[in-house]
């Protein structure tokens, strides 16, 4: 006997790849266990504006491959106060709702925190490319930002070769410099500035030089968005050591955009799944995610209040390895 009848489902702040994976579990689980699911469009926003639309088998089939998310996104002001979150917890009722499967951001979790404080059942599943959701080892769509980055500076890495010349790369990551991380160990790059990490500009020129002193034929600088322009960061080498010329690449939304790789779609199809189990199960005020492969769900009040963990341990590899 399942402790929920009629759920929804919205995908909430930036996309990531990977969100449609996890709709499609969502109401395919819900389905195959007779349970009626809803699909919220344009995340709080919809949901203020009663824009919900029940789901069926068919209306999740094709999307498994495709980025973006068919829910549609938004960033919500008005659910940000506490009128917006009662307005919301009320429409739920209206509708018959009784649990509600958030998929996004930390800010989306904020959201879901504040709904299961006026008692709606909801689980929240990590949504975004950052990777700064705590609780879970990676959120949906960063393993996918991650690869994009990898072959972009791979055909940087070409032409900055060719021409022996340095690159700086700025990637996305306001507050979490996972992506810059993440991605400047699989693809060797030399220095990786992340928010987390203070960093000093004489000794990042001082090693390029060097760098080209001991023969190498190109320097790949990753730049987290959150420690600032990749611009800057070139304009203030250049000031340093003007002989260096290094070219700047914004990457910007491309990183958030293309078809999830395989382990992105694993994971929101095992978190969705399983998020639709906990609530069958009566379980409510949760985060889900995977932690050493095992899913898991965590007190959201407990996961929106921890910084996610920086990895020390990667940072220091990268170190190591950039000489
Ligand atoms: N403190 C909060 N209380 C209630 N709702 C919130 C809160 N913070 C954010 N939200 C809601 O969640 C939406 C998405 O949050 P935000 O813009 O921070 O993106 P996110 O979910 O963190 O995703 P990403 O960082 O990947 O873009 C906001 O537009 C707002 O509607
Ligand atoms: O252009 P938007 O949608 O405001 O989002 C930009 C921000 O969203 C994120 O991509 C996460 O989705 C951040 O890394 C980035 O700073
Ligand atoms: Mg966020």
């Amino acid at each position: 006997m399942s402790a929920v009848k009629r759920i929804a489902v919205l995908t909430s702040g930036g996309d990531s790849q990977g969100m449609n994976a996890a709709v499609r579990a969502v109401v395919r689980t819900a389905i195959y266990h007779g349970i009626e699911v809803y699909g919220i469009q344009r995340g709080y926003h919809g949901l203020l504006n009663k824009d919900l639309r029940k789901m069926d088998i068919r209306s999740v089939g094709d999307i498994i491959q495709r980025g973006g998310t068919i829910l549609q996104s938004a960033r919500c002001q008005e659910f940000r106060t506490a009128e917006g979150q009662q307005k919301g917890a009320e429409i739920l009722r209206e509708f018959g709702i009784d649990g509600l499967i958030v998929i996004g951001g930390d800010g989306s979790y904020q959201g879901a925190n504040k709904l299961s404080k006026l008692g709606i059942k909801t689980m929240g599943l990590p949504g975004t490319i950052d990777n700064d959701i705590s609780f879970t080892d990676y959120t949906i769509g960063f393993d996918t930002a991650v690869s994009i980055v990898v072959d972009a500076v791979n055909k940087l890495r070409d032409t900055m070769s060719s021409h022996e010349r340095s690159s700086v790369v700025e990637v996305m990551g306001r507050h979490c410099g996972d992506i810059a991380l993440y991605a400047g160990v699989a693809s060797g790059a030399e220095s990786i500035l992340l928010p987390e990490v203070p960093f000093n500009l004489d000794e990042v020129a001082d090693r390029m030089k060097q760098n080209f002193e001991n023969g190498k034929r190109h320097s790949i600088i990753l730049v987290a968005e959150g420690v600032g322009k990749g611009d800057d960061i070139a304009n203030g080498i250049v000031e340093r050591c003007p002989s260096i010329e290094p070219r700047v690449t914004v990457l910007g939304h491309i990183q958030r955009g293309g078809t999830p790789t395989a382990n992105d779609r694993i994971l929101a199809s095992r978190l969705g799944d399983f998020a639709v189990r906990r609530l069958m199960e009566g379980d409510s005020g949760k985060g889900c995610g995977v932690i050493k492969g095992e899913c898991v769900a965590t007190d959201i009040d407990l996961v929106v209040n921890t910084k996610k963990e920086f990895n020390q341990e990667l940072y220091d590899l990268s170190c190591r390895l950039s000489q």
